[in-house]
């Protein structure tokens, strides 16, 4: 019988061809709902899947499962424990999304220092004269502090390599190198004028960055969180943005996504929000549905995985 790919949300057509040319069948599904992921994903091999939760009862739902495939890196949804004590392989798509994600970071760290959200809402509005009262930052000359020296902090570090800024680290496993020099995790939040979050989701960063962090940062500096939501408390991130510990913030991710309209960071206007896009480009889409589905394939035919390979872009 034909094996069954099942894809929760549509990618790329050039992963769906790697699939059907392997003669698997590809069921593109209806969303991201347990109860629909359950029904429609009942007779797949092989499941490619965003950032939703898929744990042990999802997993028993689909028999013949052999691998689940994240369509992006961080895998703090997946219940790994559950998939591996059921045989199941859980790959994701490292290689294809660092440089994406650290232009998206990096824009956003220019957006916030130029106003360019709040000046370009002012145009709309029929208010010229806004920057009159609102002048930006230059970055030149200031410290930038990334928290977590991985795949993407180091492809960040990058993409500032001619912007004229002090570069700072902090993980317990980098090394620091040629332009980036690794202190510890005070001297990030005391002397970065950004604060750059690219850390994964597990339970030590879990909420580890909260109002005693706010107080150490310098009034005028920027928290920019790339990574993952839960890893900030946000209503402490409230309350500083608010108070004027920290100047201003720009995130990309959330502890609820969608992101709750009444969530209070929404209408704060020091604050840059965009709804999980950092990876969210024409090539980089096609990029990963092509590492992700390769490697559906490998398994599929008894091989080893190949594109969860720790290799910088
Ligand atoms: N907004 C978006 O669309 C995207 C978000 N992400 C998020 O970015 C995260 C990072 O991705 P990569 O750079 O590829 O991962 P990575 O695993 O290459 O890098 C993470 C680094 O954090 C370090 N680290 C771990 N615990 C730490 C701690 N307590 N303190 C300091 N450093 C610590 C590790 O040593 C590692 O070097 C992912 O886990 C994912 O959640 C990734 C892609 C897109
Ligand atoms: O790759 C990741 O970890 C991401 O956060 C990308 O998110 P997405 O799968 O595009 O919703």
């Amino acid at each position: 019988m034909t094996k069954q790919v099942y894809l929760p949300d549509d990618v790329p057509s050039v992963g769906k061809k790697i699939l059907t040319e392997a003669g698997f069948e590809v069921v593109i599904g209806s969303g991201r709902e347990r109860q629909t992921m359950k029904q429609e994903g009942a007779q797949a091999s092989a499941v490619l899947i965003g950032t939703q939760t898929f744990d042990g009862d999802i997993m028993d739902s689909m028999p013949n499962l052999k691998v689940i495939a994240r369509n992006g890196v961080g895998y703090d949804a997946v219940d790994v424990d559950a998939a591996t004590k059921r045989g199941i392989y859980v790959v994701n798509t490292p290689k294809a999304l660092s440089g994406s994600v650290a232009e998206t970071a990096v824009s956003e760290l220019l957006a916030i220092s130029k106003n360019l959200y709040q000046n370009s809402a002012a145009i709309h509005d029929d208010n010229w004269n806004y920057r009159k009262a609102h002048p930006g930052r230059d970055v030149a000359g200031k410290t930038v502090g990334i928290l977590g020296f991985g795949r993407i902090g180091q492809q960040v570090a990058k993409k500032l390599s001619g912007f004229d800024v002090k570069i700072i680290a902090y993980d317990p496993f980098a090394k620091s190198t040629n332009n980036v020099e690794i202190v510890d995790r005070e001297t990030i939040f005391k002397t970065a004028d950004y604060v750059m979050v690219h850390l994964p989701a597990i339970p030590e960063t879990k909420h580890s960055i909260g109002s005693a962090e706010f107080k150490m940062m310098k009034n005028d500096a920027y928290l920019i969180n790339m990574a993952r939501g839960v890893i900030i408390v946000e209503s402490e991130l409230v309350t500083a943005l608010k108070n004027g510990d920290i100047a201003g913030a720009a995130l990309d991710v959330f502890e609820e996504e969608p992101l709750p309209v009444t969530n209070p960071l929404v209408g704060l206007d020091n604050v840059l929000l965009t709804p999980h896009i950092a990876s969210n480009t024409i090539e980089t889409k096609a990029q990963m549905a092509t590492d992700a589905t390769k490697d559906i394939v490998r398994v599929l035919q008894g091989k080893m995985p190949e594109a969860n390979v720790n290799q910088l872009n």
